[in-house]
């Protein structure tokens, strides 16, 4: 098992360009290749990716500056403009598109012990003036349906499950209630600082601790804390396997307020008490939860979400997000919750939009390769992101592209940090790449501007199913962006044709002739089982709000609003009114 329990066929260590037949130059694949717009890339550097660590001093990404401040006077240090240069202005997050209306036409579900407003604008949401500050230089002007239901239950201190859309704002909907809530007491709260130890390194003592499957996103995660606690005197640390641990350590000993790990090196971590305690933790957040909560990181787990050693703090928050949250990791979720957790789900747990045009192609396993070379060849060269179940079907894909001239890069769990590291800042280049990866980049991943992202295999049950294709495809369409998505299917992948079916269905594109037969019934689509959230219901004690699309136009009469004849809460209703127990459901 690789990262987080991801499954990947095992690679067999080929170099870019010589998995199979060597460098192969075709003069007219060049000139076709060059005249459709790719071009050739830059060569790697393999003799610094393959010497040693200890022979080189590369910069490793998880030590990118934050912010400093140590709170001298006030709460909110100097501006730093070279930082602000580098976190605000650079083309490292995506800007939202023109489509954002698009993707916030869902419904909002929200089931607690208690009615939360939505707030549709940050301004309302009463957040600390720098953090309000940082959403503005994010270029965020106004919230996402997520963050609209999660900001003010975040601030109200329940514990969370949150379900919402690829690509939909998930991160930011925790980041900034979090960040905003602490900000004024960090003084109070945070642990010791080198300076207050004779300069000396310090024991981490985070206040948030930050949970994700894969290194790059815990990367990404990193990048966002460092613009949202940007002039505040919260310190962001980020810990992945792959780097030497004492960079890790190194960093952790200069102060953390929020960590962000994966779960293996932040275990290893926790198994040092002098570098790392977790007794100051105020909010542990489990981002692609349903992946973490899948078995395989069941130890793992246990300890961070039974605080380590001795967290006993009562106000302790779990948050937990995903785009995906099948009915078992939901019941494993419900384990660690306190009692009174809401869950916020927008849309059908596991629903695409509509930005993502999806197409389904049916190719034989023989004539893949090929298909995949028209594929590209067809289309204006852009951003494209390709995935494959295996990590020789990544290289040898790789191989065949690259000799057929297009430039390509390839990402899986084999591959050392520096290189790994280096594939994601060469495809966030100027330059369109085709990114050839195995699961490991199927979630959270924002690179901005993917245009095309094509399942070269579709990932079968084994490989996360139809979960893991929304994940898949979610990775072009982000944030109001259109995408398109192209998979390959054949024979081999009836078991996830039904599925499939039902998603073109719901977000109404062509079903191809051959998946006919998968057709429910009725033309409509129909979910059942693990994508569906139909246990909810049935539990006692929780109200469940259906219905509001927060960002809707009101309607002008009460019943519009459901049999119920309750208020139109989406734009007027109080905050924090408690449900009368004998209302059965409120529709907003
Ligand atoms: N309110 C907002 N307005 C505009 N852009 C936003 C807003 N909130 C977040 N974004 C941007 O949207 C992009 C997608 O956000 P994010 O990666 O958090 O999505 P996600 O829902 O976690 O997706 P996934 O399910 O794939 O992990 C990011 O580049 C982020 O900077």
């Amino acid at each position: 098992m690789s990262e987080a329990g991801f499954q990947e066929a095992p690679a067999e260590g080929f170099a870019h360009g010589t998995a199979t037949s060597g460098v192969v130059t075709n003069p007219e694949d060049l000139a076709a290749a060059r005249a459709h717009g790719w071009m050739e890339d830059e060569k790697l550097d393999y003799d610094t990716f393959n010497a040693p660590t200890s022979e080189i001093n590369p910069t490793w990404a998880s030590s990118a500056k934050v912010y400093e401040w140590e709170g001298d006077e006030g709460d909110v240090g100097p501006p730093d403009a070279e930082l602000e240069e580098q976190l605000f202005r650079g083309d490292d997050h995506t800007k939202a598109g023109s489509s954002l209306e698009d993707m916030m036409d869902f419904e909002a579900k929200v089931e607690g012990p208690k009615h939360f407003a939505p707030i549709t604008q940050f301004e309302d949401a009463g957040l600390h003036p720098q953090v309000l500050a940082n959403v503005k230089m994010c270029n965020y002007e106004s919230t996402t349906a997520i963050q609209a239901y999660c900001i003010p239950i975040i601030q109200a201190g329940h514990d969370l499950v949150a379900v919402a859309q690829t690509g939909s704002g998930k991160t930011a909907a925790y980041l900034i209630p979090i960040i905003s809530k602490l900000m004024g007491k960090v003084r109070k709260l945070q642990g010791p600082r080198p300076a207050n130890n004779n300069g000396r390194p310090v024991r981490a003592e985070p206040l948030v601790v930050i949970v994700v499957p894969t290194r790059e996103l815990a990367q990404q995660i990193f990048d966002e804390a460092r613009r949202l606690c940007y002039r505040s005197m919260l310190r962001p640390v980020c810990s992945y396997g792959g780097i030497p641990i004492g960079v890790n350590l190194q960093e952790l000993g200069k102060g953390c307020d929020l960590l962000i790990g994966t779960p293996g090196r932040l275990q290893d971590l926790m198994n040092k008490p002098d570098v790392l305690t977790m007794r100051r933790v105020k909010f542990t957040v489990i981002d692609e939860a349903d992946e973490m909560l899948s078995g395989d990181w069941d130890d793992e787990m246990a300890k961070l979400m039974g605080g380590g050693d001795a967290n006993e703090d009562p106000d302790h928050a779990y948050l937990m997000f995903s785009a995906t949250f099948p009915k078992e990791a939901r019941k494993v979720a419900r384990d660690y919750m306190a009692e009174d957790f809401v869950r916020v789900r927008i849309g059908r747990a596991g629903s695409t939009h509509r930005n993502v045009t999806q197409d389904i192609i049916f190719v034989e396993r023989n004539q893949k390769k090929q298909a995949l070379y028209d594929l590209l060849m067809s289309r204006p060269a852009c951003r494209t992101l390709v995935f494959c179940n295996s990590k020789p079907a990544v290289e040898e894909l790789d191989d065949y592209l690259y000799n057929r001239q297009i430039p390509t890069i390839f990402l899986h769990g084999d591959r050392s940090q520096l290189e790994r590291q280096d594939a994601m800042r060469r495809f966030k280049g100027k330059q369109p790449l085709v990114l050839i990866a195995t699961n490991i980049f199927g979630r959270g991943i924002d690179v901005p501007q993917v245009n095309h992202v094509v399942c070269y295999d579709l990932p079968g049950v084994e490989y996360g199913g139809i979960s893991e294709y929304i994940h898949r495809i979610g990775r072009t369409g982000r944030i109001g962006h259109k995408g398109h998505a192209t998979s390959f299917y054949n024979e081999k992948n009836e078991d996830l044709a039904p599925f499939l079916v039902n998603i073109l269905l719901e977000t109404g594109q062509t079903v191809p002739d051959f998946l006919e037969t998968f057709k429910p019934e009725a033309g409509v689509a129909e979910f059942e089982g693990d994508l569906t959230d139909d246990e909810v219901e049935a539990e006692p004690g929780y109200m469940t709000a259906p219905g509001a699309n927060p960002f809707a136009e009101p309607p002008t009469t009460d019943d519009a609003w459901g049999a119920t004849g309750a208020a139109p809460a989406a734009t007027t209703a109080e905050a924090d009114t408690t449900w009368g127990a004998s209302t059965a459901t409120v529709s907003w």
